[in-house]
């Protein structure tokens, strides 16, 4: 069973267990673009009590470089070297996992973000947010052309998705059962301002639906990503605590990584999908409303 904080002393005991907070954005940090309340202070805090602070997201639709800028924006203090994003997980794991020779390229289907961190590792791309491919035109099967050097499919939040990207990954999976199929979260759904949007493992599924395959998946609960994170930070699991709002990605990453885990309210996860007859069988650590709960300790 979960503990439930709300005293100071609960919160107080966080501090002296963990020296390392490992943050999810959507639905922690913010809803797209409005910062949840409390968020700057409680990080804040943190800092000036010297913990680590490392921000693990699984939203792909933008770099570790254009992350640093929403934190700059939103008036929060980030390093571009505390962000981990699905988008860079995926690109180092096309990178130094899989080892794509440079000659390769990869299909995407995603956004300026996941390109990025692709082309920074030296993946050539196709699709993505080439004018080409985000067409509302029919896609013409007879007029396509496969390009023979794709050896990739990658697949993120695209809030462009189409039916010609669609279609044009699924000839590069259909015909070349070599070529690999990479999803960079699994996320059914992500909390925007205004509530509840598909996420990128919907924007996915047509695929694995046509394929009848599952993609490797780069992005939380995976352990691609917590190598990345071990590959640059130094931490001990048992004084870290993994916060998230969402149970099958932030808590079971937490989970099988071997650190503590803390759930807050203010994202995907309702009180009834963690209590009742039909709670899910994945129980965080911790619970708490929201991460602002936290700005008792400053009190
Ligand atoms: O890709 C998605 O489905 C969403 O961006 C999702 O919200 C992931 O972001 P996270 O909560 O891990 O920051
Ligand atoms: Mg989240």
């Amino acid at each position: 069973m979960s503990a439930r904080l709300s005293k100071p002393e609960d919160y107080e005991a966080l501090l002296r267990d963990y020296d390392t907070w490992l943050f999810d954005c959507d639905g922690v940090l913010w809803r797209g673009d409005n910062l949840i309340e409390g968020v700057t202070d409680v990080l804040e805090m943190l800092r000036r009590r010297n913990k680590k602070i490392v921000f693990v997201t699984n939203n792909a639709t933008k770099s570790r470089r254009s992350y640093k800028a929403k934190f700059d924006q939103l008036g929060v203090e980030a390093h571009v070297d505390e962000v981990y994003g699905s988008a860079y997980a995926a690109a180092v794991y096309v990178s130094s996992v899989i080892n794509l020779p440079k000659t390769k390229k990869a299909y995407v289907i995603g956004m300026a973000g996941l390109e990025e961190e692709l082309r920074n590792e030296g993946i050539q791309v196709l699709g993505g947010t080439d004018p080409e491919d985000n067409t509302l035109e029919s896609f013409d099967l007879g007029t396509f052309k496969r390009d023979p050097d794709v050896a990739a499919v990658i697949c993120g939040l695209d809030t462009q998705i189409n039916y010609t990207k669609l279609s044009k990954a699924f000839q590069y999976l259909l015909h070349d059962p070599a070529c690999h199929f990479i999803a960079t979260n699994e996320d059914s759904t992500y909390p925007s301002a205004h509530g509840l949007l598909p996420g990128a493992g919907s924007v996915g599924a047509p695929l694995r639906y046509a394929l009848n395959k599952n993609p490797v998946c780069t992005g939380k609960p995976s352990s691609t990503m917590l190598d990345c994170i071990k590959a640059k930070i130094q931490f001990d699991p048992k004084r870290t605590l993994m916060i998230g709002d969402r149970l099958n990605t932030d808590i079971q990453f937490g989970q099988n990584g071997g650190l503590a885990t803390l759930l807050v309210l203010t994202g995907v996860t309702l009180e009834s999908d963690i209590t009742g007859p039909n709670a899910s069988s994945v129980v965080p650590d911790f619970v708490t409303q929201t991460l602002g709960d936290l700005r008792v300790l400053d009190k």
